[in-house]
This record gives structure tokens, sequence and C-alpha cells, in this order.
């Protein structure tokens, strides 16, 4: 994976070329390039406002950027968004679902929006259902279901018409254990069958367990990336991060009234 000279070439499932986001005088994306090869598992990591959400905005055809291009699959996000939204799947930071709909009808939805097949959409969602641990909720209105509930049924969605990129924003934030190995599970099987997965991750464990590749990003541009081993060099991720970032002393000083009352 590079992460100033994206190659673009055939191998490469997504490629930033110059990527930015102004909002008035603030930049939260300052010229990101990228190419992330066909069949990784990508962590993106950063602290709070680093760019993370915005980036996957911009891949995503949900925010058009400043400057610069995206292109999923060889397709042109900003471009040609119809074609490289069949390309890929996304679970965004905050969801607007149909969530006075039933899960089974949500997806069901989903589906026929995506001009697939009622049969195998049936099919596909019961088994995502089932696998993400929904099966008694399927039934039920997303909007009654619990924050990690909505977040698995939003990930199901971003499944069902079998893209082969997968945005995720925070996938694992207020989901239990369980289910986090389910949905590990999931992208895993997604990897194994040439798929390729972006995911944005405030734990870094989990990055660690799980990918291939990681992306640092600090005040929005790519402090580095590489594969797990040479980004952490031998260390936990979560301290080559820390040390990376810079940001080790816990400063609590003019915090000694906590706790006094
Ligand atoms: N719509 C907006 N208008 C103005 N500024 C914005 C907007 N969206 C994001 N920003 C700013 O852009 C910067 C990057 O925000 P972003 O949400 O991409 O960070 P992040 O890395 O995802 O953070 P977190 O880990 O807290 O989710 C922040 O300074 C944020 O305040």
């Amino acid at each position: 994976m590079t992460g100033s000279t994206p190659s673009g070439g055939a191998d490469a499932a997504v490629v930033l070329e110059g990527l930015t986001k102004r909002f008035g005088d603030h930049t939260a994306v300052d010229g990101i390039s990228l190419s992330v090869p066909r069949g990784s598992f990508v962590g993106v990591v950063g602290r709070n406002g680093a760019g993370k959400t915005t980036t996957m905005k911009m891949c995503t055809a949900l925010l058009p950027p400043t400057a610069g291009s995206v292109s999923v699959m060889g397709i042109d996000v900003w471009a040609n968004p119809v074609a490289a939204k069949e390309q890929f799947g996304v679970l965004p930071e905050t969801m607007a679902l149909f969530d006075r709909l039933t899960g089974a009808e949500m997806l069901l939805y989903n589906g026929l929006i995506r001009g697939l097949d009622r049969d195998l959409v049936v099919q596909r969602s019961r088994r995502l259902l089932h696998v993400l641990g929904l099966d008694e909720a399927a039934d039920r209105m997303v909007v009654d279901y619990s924050h990690g509930m909505t977040k698995k049924v939003a990930l199901a969605a971003a499944l069902l018409h079998g893209p082969q990129v997968l945005f995720l924003d925070e996938p694992f934030e207020a989901i239990d254990p369980v289910s986090t190995r389910s949905i590990e599970a999931v992208l895993h099987r997604h990897v194994e069958d040439g798929g390729t997965v972006v995911f944005s991750s405030h734990v870094l464990d989990v990055v660690e367990r799980l990918c291939d590749h990681v992306v640092v990003i600090d005040l929005g541009r790519i402090r580095t990336t590489g594969t797990i081993e040479q980004v952490r060099h031998g260390a936990r991720l979560e301290d080559a991060f820390l040390e990376l970032i810079g940001e080790q002393d816990q400063n609590t000083e003019g915090l000694s009234w906590l706790g006094s009352s």
C-alpha cells in the first residue's frame, strides 16, 4: 500500500489522489493520496478530528471534495457515482435509516432499490440477520433497536448487494464482544473472497488483530501508512500510535478538585 504516490494500477481497489476538503478556512483533509490494493484489510486511525470521517464521506459520494479525486475499483466516485456505488458498501458514522420499517423490511427495501431480485434479497437478508445475531429482531421496527443493533442492521444493508469494497466508519463502536467477533468473521470472509475492507476505528487492538495495513491520519494528512508490523515496529500498535502522535503525557494538572466533594 502506498501513501503518497498512488499507483492507480489494476490491482488497486481504492485510489485517492490529492483528496482535500476545506470547510471555510479550515482544511479538514489536506491532499491525501493513497492506493489500497484489492483484498486488503485496512484500518484508518487517528485522534478525534483528524479527518477520518471526512475522508470516508468523500470516498463514498456523501461529501464532495474541495479538490482531488477518489476512485473505487477503477471508477471515479465523483464523475460516476451511480456506477461507483455498485462497487462499494458503506457504513456511515451517522445513519439515516428508514427506521419505521422492521429490520427485515429495511433490508428488503435496500435490496430492491439496488435492483436485486426479491428472493435473493430475502435469502441474503435472513443469512445476514442470523450471522449478526439479529434473528429475534428481524420483525421489530429499527427505531426500537439499540445503538449496536442499529449499527449491525446498517452493516447488513451495506453488505446486501455483495460489494467489492466496504467502507466502514467505526463499525465496532457500541458493539458487544460477541457481535464484534461475528462482524469480524463476516469481514474476514469478505476479504478471503477477494474483497477489500477500509474501516476507521479508535480501538487499536481491533485494528491490530484484524488488519493487514494501517493508515494513521493526523491533522488531515497521512502521518504514516504500511503493514501493521511496519507501523508498530514490534511494539503494540497503540503504543506506536501514541508515540507517533506525540500525546503520551496525560496532563491532569488543575483537576485536583475532581472527587473532592
Ligand atoms: N460539516 C463540517 N463543517 C465544518 N467543519 C467540519 C465539518 N465536518 C467536519 N469538520 C471538521 O473537520 C475536522 C475533521 O473532522 P472528522 O469528523 O473528519 O474527524 P474524525 O477523524 O472522523 O474525528 P472523530 O474520531 O472524532 O470521529 C474536524 O476539525 C471537524 O471539526
